[in-house]
């Protein structure tokens, strides 16, 4: 079955999962974009009154262009729900996120929110997250020395550019440097050293965070639940 139509059945299905005046969280990604067109589709036929905060300017634009309501980060005292897609989550419920450089804006959400659920093909529930490079925001100012810490390390890092050479910049106008790692068999200790590394700002181990992981799969949607 086609990754895409995957993503969509898990996309469809989460929006499940929103009730009336809720606020809402929104992810960033492809699988996002899926279920912010059927948000936008519930939002219209049930005249659902919901608040809507995004992480990032991408899901901001297509959530305000299909007429559902958006504030920042900054406007609500709680997030009762976000949808989120991922990279990479493994059976401990432990993921790779940033794939689309969101993952600051992404990790600020989750945590502010009651309840996360992430939204995947089944191709991304792997036994050991890593194979998916890891995602690390970094400041322009002095990224190269942050590079060369990480070389050191062994941990194989390349900096995030577009087609045509440039470093991709976050919303923030950070750089990203993904770590090519393999498998991650201690994530805590990684993700307790990366955020003690000075110039990094955030990194994508979203560590016991998610609750509930909707997979689409060639067989139906699975849903996962870790707490
Ligand atoms: O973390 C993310 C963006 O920073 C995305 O949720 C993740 O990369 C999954 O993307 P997609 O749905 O396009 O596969």
């Amino acid at each position: 079955m086609d990754k895409n139509a995957m993503k969509k059945m898990a996309a469809e299905r989460s929006v499940d999962y929103v009730e009336d005046n809720m606020i809402l969280g929104l992810g960033t990604g492809s699988t996002v974009v899926y279920m912010v067109e059927a948000l936008a589709k519930r939002v219209k036929a049930e005249n659902l009154h919901l608040t809507c905060v995004c992480t990032s300017i991408r899901t901001a634009e297509q959530a305000t262009s299909l007429g559902i309501p958006v504030k920042a980060l900054n406007e609500v005292d709680h997030i009762d729900l976000t949808i989120d897609g991922a990279d990479e989550v493994d059976d401990n419920f432990q993921g790779i996120k940033g794939g689309g450089a969101a993952h600051l804006f992404e990790k600020l959400v989750a945590t502010t929110s009651t309840r996360n659920i992430w939204i995947v093909d089944e191709e991304k529930v792997v036994d050991t997250i890593g194979r998916f490079p890891l995602p690390v925001e970094v400041i322009p100012f002095g990224s190269q020395q942050v590079f060369n810490k990480f070389v050191k390390e062994g941990l194989n890092p390349e900096f995030r550019t577009t087609e045509d050479g440039q470093r991709v910049l976050t919303d923030s106008k950070n750089e990203v440097i993904d770590l090519h790692l393999e498998k991650i068999t201690h994530p805590h200790l990684l993700a307790t050293w990366l955020s003690e590394q000075v110039g990094v700002v955030e990194h994508g181990l979203f560590l016991d965070l998610v609750n509930e992981v909707v997979v689409g799969s060639p067989e139906g949607v699975k849903i996962l639940k870790a707490r």
